[in-house]
């Protein structure tokens, strides 16, 4: 062979690799190093067992899928919210569908707000199961509505609850972890903790904020490295965010539930966590596609992603006024064409 055909070939070769990433680029759901993990890394079913696991925001969305996988793994489970009615349901469903027996789990309510009452918890926790190895930070509201419109007072509640109300309590449960040597500490971000957009910005102030301080603990915890800090950010998933968002005034919600078929399953999001849990994973981003490559971009090219997002975001607002959820109409379409 001519080394001129053999470097035709070997470029073919090149070629169709690189088609071959692209293709499963467009079908990805998680960052690479997250689904590098899901392929090669460790599993959660032999990782996360035994294991006394906290989570926040327990009675709805992520954390109660969360917890359903987390009861067939043979943990003891601590369910934290505010409506006990809620919590006590999910515990049915945690005995009924997984291996755990009642005695494995702990309704605890927990206002996030409430930060006097963080301390009494955790000791409750600790009275009950003497330990706690993983605190999962989930609990949190969202938002809709203009910066123009909104008052102060929608962005201090989403500063109490989503930032602080996670600081604090994370800060009652650190002091345990650092005595044992030992602990995951799983905060679930957002993507907007790492992007922007139109009718978010305390929501997204509060998820930065929270990317911001987790990332700093993880550098003073190295000196622990039994101690692992996560930030799971994840792009839209069917849960009721949107219908709980916080709008121009604290005391009003969205209140509706907007079409949801544009977004990621509940489920897959949740497993997606685990992996991330049972690996360690610094900073993981699980999303479809198209919303995965604009954490890409806002990563990689900035240029790119505010010239992208100022388009997106026109749209965006025009939905909101016309009372249609924020994205679905434009994200729909691509969806069908990759269903
Ligand atoms: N669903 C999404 O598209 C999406 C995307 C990115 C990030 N997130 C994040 O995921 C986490 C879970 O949200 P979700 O999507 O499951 O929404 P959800 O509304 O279904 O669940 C939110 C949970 O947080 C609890 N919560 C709210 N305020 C609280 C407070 N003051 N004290 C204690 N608990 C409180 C709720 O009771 C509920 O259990 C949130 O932190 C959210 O910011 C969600």
């Amino acid at each position: 062979m001519s080394w001129e055909l053999f470097l035709w070939l070997l470029a073919l070769c090149v070629l169709l690799a690189l088609v071959v990433q692209l293709l499963r680029f467009l079908r990805a759901d998680g960052d690479l190093t997250l689904l590098w993990a899901e392929w090669q890394g460790r599993r959660p079913e032999w990782e996360l067992t035994d294991m006394v696991v906290w989570v926040t925001g327990a009675s709805s969305g992520i954390g109660e899928e969360l917890v359903y996988q987390l009861s067939k793994l043979g943990v003891s489970l601590v369910l934290s919210a505010r409506r006990v009615q809620e919590l006590e349901r999910v515990k049915r469903r945690c005995l009924e569908n997984g291996i755990l027996k009642g005695k494995d789990i702990l309704i605890l309510p927990l206002d996030l707000a409430n930060r006097s009452s963080h301390e009494v918890a955790t000791k409750a926790v600790l009275q009950e199961f003497g330990k706690i190895d993983i605190l999962v930070n989930n609990g949190g509201v969202s938002q809709r509505s203009l910066c123009v419109d909104t008052s102060l007072d929608v962005y201090k509640e989403l500063m109490e609850v989503n930032y602080l109300g996670t600081v604090s309590l994370t800060k009652c449960v650190l002091p345990h972890m650092i005595e044992k040597k030992q602990g995951k500490i799983i905060t679930v971000n957002s993507f907007m903790g790492i992007i922007a957009a139109p009718l978010s910005g305390g929501y997204c102030a509060s998820k930065h904020a929270l990317r911001g301080f987790f990332n700093t603990l993880r550098t003073e915890l190295a000196t622990y490295p039994g101690i692992t800090v996560s930030n799971v950010c994840p792009g839209p998933v069917k849960s009721n965010i949107v219908k709980n968002a916080l709008t121009e005034e604290v005391t009003k919600t969205l209140g509706s539930d907007a079409d949801q078929s544009h977004k990621m399953a509940t489920s897959r999001c949740a497993r997606l966590m685990l992996i991330a849990m049972a690996n360690d994973l610094k900073e993981v981003w699980i999303a479809e596609q198209p919303f995965l490559s604009m954490a890409y971009l806002w990563q990689y090219i900035p240029t790119w992603a505010w010239w992208l997002t100022s388009k997106i975001g026109k749209k965006r607002i025009e939905n909101f006024k016309s009372g249609v959820d924020a994205d679905s109409s434009y994200f729909k379409i691509w969806k069908k064409k990759h269903d």
